[in-house]
């Protein structure tokens, strides 16, 4: 265990860096016709494309040999065969138990964990068929119609951006919706659109304490209740997806109305635990079984595939030499699909809190960078806001492109109009961010429209495309159950294989602690009619401020 800044490979590729640093991409596409064979990787149905970065076979090699000299073939081991590796909490990472498909026996503590996987699954089976069948009715013998998961963070990303992306898959009999935010306004204007007697509200909490969660859920019951009157209904429309048995019990949920999952499954790796039950129900268990099978094929092809043709290796010493050596700070995640509209924020949890932390395994500050900021939005709605900057701005910012082949919906000229303009425009953004724009091709450009010399020269800088601005583009065939599994447990692996090099633990969030305390401390004087003194002197003021204003 030591920083991968010690190795001997980490300076090599700090000079290899150096020489690197003036190639453009363009020149290195014009010198080798093989560059896309060299720098491109079929899995499946699957293609990625990282012939655009600033690489080299060189580059490749370097970065791979720093893979294994970080031992990252040993760790992924220890991740698979359930060892502790998140050793501040004590506990084992074993979201691929999960979907683990082949269901071979997967130990924690000498135990194989496999037969309460099944268990649960298919105690999630059964529920999901009952409501999706309409068998599971309401207090008032009415089926039920809408589903509301009530989460936040883990308990709350992936099933959103699940059932978001899998829509075309969703019963028609059902709406899903989902409360995460603790500003009223998120529940309120869910539960308008909804019934009390045809409503199921899933409380989904990994601890069952987070105070958002608890909240929301209360006053959510507090809403049934009004309505059902009789305290011996809410059996029938509220079921809770925990770790915490007793909590759940103590909130007045019947634990048989409780999916379990364990401590080794990491909140933000949850969706394919029982935290999945609003997307079994919104999308059917056999569609929720194929995400699993995605996922378990992403995780075989991750165990066992050598390095140089990993794909989640490839992504993540990609975003090393990018974080580290170019001191790119951002990645942006652009994927060319409505459906995954919420796939950015999804990996936004998945990214920043695992990889977002400043001292290494050994508890020691590191003075390397570690997780990127994680950003973006589907295209080509981002391409009208913020790709400016990416193109023209002053900062080195590596993008993911992602687009299926094939849409779910056929609409417009010829029914493909609409995805044919969308797959041009991913294409087109990809090519000019590498390519860019030289001065005479600008000028030739200007030129071409008969402007005076005076007015060319003026504008010419401003028409100047740098280029050089690497992006990987991963098609797929169509956004379906099991291809969005492989995608969600590429980008699992690809951060696990980042914490690995940088030598932290990707599997702990103590720093989201931290503000929750401190929110707990300031609640009650909100309204304590005292004037604030705990504070530094802009939280005392601020707090006095509100309290001044009545709320
Ligand atoms: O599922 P819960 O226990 O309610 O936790 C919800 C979320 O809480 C915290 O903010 C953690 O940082 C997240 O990782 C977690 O997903």
């Amino acid at each position: 265990m030591s920083n991968p800044t010690n190795l001997p490979v980490w300076q090599q590729l700090q000079r290899h860096f150096q020489d690197i640093f003036p190639l453009q991409m363009r020149d290195m596409f014009a010198q080798d016709d093989k560059r896309f064979e060299k720098f491109s990787l079929q899995w499946g149905d699957l293609l990625l494309d990282y012939s655009k970065h600033r690489i080299t076979a060189e580059t490749m090699s370097l970065l791979f040999t720093l893979a294994r000299e970080t031992d990252v073939e040993q760790w992924r081991e220890r991740m698979f065969s359930g060892e502790k590796i998140n050793f501040t909490e004590n506990r084992a990472v074993l979201h691929t138990a999960l979907r683990n498909r082949s269901n071979t026996p997967v130990l924690v503590d000498g135990k194989d964990v496999m037969p309460d996987v099944n268990r649960v699954l298919g105690q999630m089976r059964s529920f999901s068929e009952q409501v999706r069948s309409g068998d599971w009715k309401g207090y008032s013998g009415k089926r039920i119609t809408d589903i509301v998961n009530i989460g936040i963070g883990g308990s709350d990303l992936g099933p959103v951006m699940v059932c978001t992306a899998l829509k075309a898959y969703a019963s028609p009999e059902l709406n899903a919706h989902f409360v995460s935010n603790i500003d009223g306004a998120h529940l309120a204007q869910v539960l308008e659109k909804c019934q009390p007697d045809t409503t199921l509200f899933i409380v989904a909490s990994k601890t069952f304490t987070t105070q958002e969660t608890m909240t929301n859920a209360r006053s959510a019951r507090t809403w049934f209740l009004e309505a059902a009157g009789d305290e011996a209904h809410v059996a029938k429309h509220f079921v809770a997806l925990s770790t915490n048995a007793k909590a759940v019990s103590d909130f007045g949920i019947d634990t048989a109305n409780m999916f379990e999952f364990w401590d080794w499954v990491g909140g933000r790796y949850s969706l394919w635990s029982a935290i999945g039950l609003p997307i079994a129900i919104y999308i059917g268990m056999d569609n929720f079984e194929q995400l699993l099978e995605g996922g378990h094929e992403t995780d075989l092809h991750f165990r066992s595939a050598p390095l140089e043709q990993n794909l989640p290796v490839i992504m993540a010493m990609l975003g090393i030499w990018y974080n580290n050596f170019f001191e790119a700070e951002t990645h942006a995640i652009l994927p060319y699909d409505q459906g995954l509209s919420r796939f950015t924020a999804y990996l936004q949890q998945a990214d920043m809190e695992s990889n977002g932390k400043f001292v290494n395994r050994a508890g020691e500050r590191i003075n390397y960078t570690t997780g990127p900021i994680i950003w973006g939005e589907s295209g080509t709605n981002g391409q009208h806001a913020f790709y400016q900057l990416i193109h023209q701005g002053n900062k080195l910012i590596p993008c993911d492109f992602l687009m299926p082949l094939h849409s779910h919906y056929s609409i417009g000229k010829n029914g493909d109009e609409h995805h044919h303009i969308l797959i041009a425009n991913l294409l087109a953004q990809t090519r000019a961010l590498m390519q860019g724009k030289s001065a005479k091709e600008a000028k030739i450009e200007l030129e071409a429209q008969g402007l005076d010399h005076h007015t060319i020269m003026n504008l010419l800088p401003h028409r100047v495309f740098g280029g050089n601005r690497p992006t990987s583009t991963m098609l797929f065939d169509k956004l379906d159950p099991k291809t969005l599994g492989k995608l969600i447990a590429l980008y699992e692996h690809k951060i696990f294989v980042q914490g690995i090099v940088w030598n932290i633990n990707s599997f702990d969030q103590w720093g989201v602690e931290y503000g929750k305390q401190i929110a707990q401390k300031i609640l009650p004087q909100l309204t304590d009619g005292k004037l604030t003194c705990d504070y530094d002197e802009s939280t005392n003021k601020l707090i006095d401020y509100i309290k001044s204003q009545n709320i």
